[in-house]
């Protein structure tokens, strides 16, 4: 009998690719560091019973509608904007994703990224490395407090909960809006729900944990960072697109806050001339939010066990639902 074809779209481990070989035939785009173009993922997906694939490939609708063998879209990561979902239900293809493994991880990174923000940590290290400390004067690179300061968290999601709790390590008073209420977290974190209007008028730290989509869009845009004080913090780990970085680049330029922490932008990778990247207030990182050796261990082997669970017929562990 003729084993199932898997396309994986990034180089991974020999041991993934094994486990996947021992009952399928794998195909892989050989490069670690750059995504396959999408005229090999289209390509590959008119023969594809299973796709692995990442954030940075775009499974779009004209590709899912040639797919005639595709019972399988695995995804290594939480998030699944880059997949349209309507049309592989249309089409019967099971989504899987990875929630949960990465949390506290992303959570870890989230809080760095609001800490080096908040203390202007990125400018401390240039100063060092450009030589340029002088002596200890008294208001050299003041930044914000951090403990009891007012964290906002905006999609308080499981990944939104770890931030929140890591927040109240440091004594910080936690808002959250949310598509709705959790009491249950309100209880054990000791967080309280308020409208978007008053997170954002009220917080030190605006920290956005939404998924990204058409509700999403540009959700932080001008009017919304006009309501922040002009002393908070604006956080995003979530995904580039829940913010417009124009109205984000005026509102930094123009003082209406104090800085951003972002390891996400709407065009990824961006080029080092980016507006953004020209102000001292803002902390960027490269989306390494899920970025520990071992979570991507563990989101790269449950992706491969969500595939072999599709194609044996069994329900995978982590199916998208619509
Ligand atoms: N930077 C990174 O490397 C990285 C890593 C992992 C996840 N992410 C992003 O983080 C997102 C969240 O992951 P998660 O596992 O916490 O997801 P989740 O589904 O557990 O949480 C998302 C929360 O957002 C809320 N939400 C959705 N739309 C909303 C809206 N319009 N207004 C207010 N709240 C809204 C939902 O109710 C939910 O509670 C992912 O979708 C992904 O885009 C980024
Ligand atoms: O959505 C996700 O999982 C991240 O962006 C990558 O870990």
């Amino acid at each position: 009998m003729t084993k199932p074809y898997v396309y994986m779209t990034r180089k991974m481990p020999a041991s993934i690719v094994e486990k996947l070989e021992a009952e399928c035939d794998v195909g892989m785009w050989e490069k670690e560091e750059e995504p396959v173009p999408e005229e090999v993922l289209e390509k590959e997906l008119q023969t594809a019973d299973a796709l692995f694939c990442t954030i940075s490939d775009p499974v779009n609708k004209e590709n899912i509608n040639q797919a005639e063998n595709l019972k399988i879209i695995a995804t290594m990561a939480v998030g699944f904007n880059n997949i349209d979902v309507e049309a592989a239900a249309a089409r019967n293809i099971q989504i899987a994703h990875t929630p949960g493994v990465l949390s506290e991880t992303t959570a870890d990174l989230t809080f760095a990224l609001l800490m080096a923000a908040a203390r202007r940590i990125p400018e401390g290290i240039e100063v060092i490395k450009n030589n340029e400390w002088g002596a200890w004067a008294p208001f050299f690179l003041t930044g914000q407090d951090i403990h009891q300061a007012r964290l906002g968290i905006i999609g308080m999601g499981r990944i939104g909960e770890a931030v929140a709790k890591r927040g109240t390590g440091f004594d910080m008073d936690i808002v959250y809006h949310n598509r709705s209420r959790k009491p249950e977290t309100e209880k054990e974190i000791g967080a309280r729900y308020v409208e978007l209007d008053e997170l954002l008028e009220t917080s030190d730290f605006v920290c956005v944990m939404t998924p990204y989509t058409n509700e999403t869009h540009h959700m932080m845009n001008r009017e919304a960072f006009q309501k922040m004080k002009n002393t908070a913090i604006f956080i995003n780990s979530s995904r580039g697109g829940t913010v417009d970085e124009e109205a984000l680049f005026e509102a930094l330029k123009n003082g209406d806050i104090r800085g951003a922490g972002l390891d996400v932008f709407e065009n990824e990778p961006i080029s080092a001339d980016h507006r953004l990247l020209s102000l001292p207030n803002v902390t960027a990182l490269p989306h390494i939010g899920s970025a520990s050796e071992n979570t991507r261990w563990k989101m790269a082997e449950m992706t491969a066990n969500h595939i072999l669970q599709g194609l044996r017929g069994e329900k995978p562990d982590h199916l998208v639902s619509l």
